[in-house]
């Protein structure tokens, strides 16, 4: 066989020069050094993807990390109004600058760009993947530990694009026991594996709701299969989070930096711990 040229083109062998896949991944820009993405994801929406989301960043903030969000729910931003943030973004000639919250974390969402927060997006699904690139290769995220992705529900061309384009080091699955459990992890297990992308664990949230009188867990949707799902797929179960008034407060008043619960410690601790993921 004659020398590989490298010009799959003109040749027909079968070698390890053609198989090898062409990675998407884009590269940060000269002002970004985001050091590990965290993708988190749901099946459906309204289970609590974005609260999860500031969550993670707010509670590896506490722990001193510096931690930023990327809103990829391009349609139906809610990042921006969890933290209480109406300013909007401002650019250099080098690109977007993210918004700082209270504490520091970074924020880069479509609502940051529209001149009103109630500007509808009505964009073709390429537009929309675009945008999200755009957050990753043109905002000037500066020095991150941990950035996290508030993906749109489900498994369309954004969180494609996200895994594609992306170097997403984990996954954290949001789940409600409502949801149809066992299909929705599935699907989004399937896809990580896909992907290659290891799930870190899984949140259900709005399990339990504290009676009031006694502080006892009551069950509202009964007992959950999200345990006996996540044991199946062999994805940890890293947090069962309540229904909660004053949480539900904290985000619609955009003061969710005062979380004061210990809930999410597991997940915290998985995120901290999660290696960095050797991309190909
Ligand atoms: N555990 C909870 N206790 C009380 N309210 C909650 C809880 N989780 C979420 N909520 C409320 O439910 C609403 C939806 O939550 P959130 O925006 O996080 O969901 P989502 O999955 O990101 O939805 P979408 O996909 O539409 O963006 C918000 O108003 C939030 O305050």
């Amino acid at each position: 066989m004659s020398e590989c040229t490298h010009d799959c083109s003109s040749c027909g062998a079968d070698c390890a020069s053609r198989n090898k896949p062409e990675s998407l991944l884009e590269a940060q820009n000269a002002f970004s050094n985001v050091k590990k993405v965290i993708a988190v994801v749901s099946g459906k929406g309204g289970v609590g993807k974005s609260l999860v989301t500031s969550l993670l960043a707010v509670l590896t903030r506490r722990n001193g990390h510096s931690t930023a969000v990327l809103d990829a729910d391009i349609t139906g931003p809610s990042i921006p109004k969890i933290f209480g943030i109406r300013e909007k973004a401002m650019g250099t000639e080098d690109g977007i600058l993210p918004v700082e919250s209270r504490t520091g974390v970074k924020l880069m969402s479509v609502n940051l760009l529209l001149e009103n927060d109630t500007d509808p997006v009505i964009w073709r699904g390429a537009l929309i993947a675009g945008t999200v690139k755009q957050f990753w290769t043109d905002v000037l995220w500066g020095d991150v530990d941990f950035m996290f992705v508030d993906m749109p529900p489900g498994t369309g061309d954004v969180p494609l694009t996200v895994f594609q384009s992306l170097p997403v080091d984990g996954i954290i699955i949001v789940t409600s026991p409502q949801e149809l459990v066992g299909m929705i992890v599935e699907k989004a297990a399937k896809m990580a594996k896909m992907m290659n992308i290891p799930v870190l664990g899984l949140v259900e949230n709005m399990s339990w709701i504290g009676c009031p009188d006694c502080g006892k867990k009551i069950f509202p949707f009964g007992e959950s299969q999200t345990a006996k799902v996540a044991l199946e797929e062999g994805i940890p179960l890293l947090a069962q989070l309540p229904i909660d008034p004053a949480v539900a407060k904290e985000c619609d008043t955009g003061v969710i930096e005062l979380f004061n619960e210990d809930w999410m410690d597991p997940v915290i601790s998985a995120v901290e711990n999660c290696p960095k993921r050797i991309q190909n």
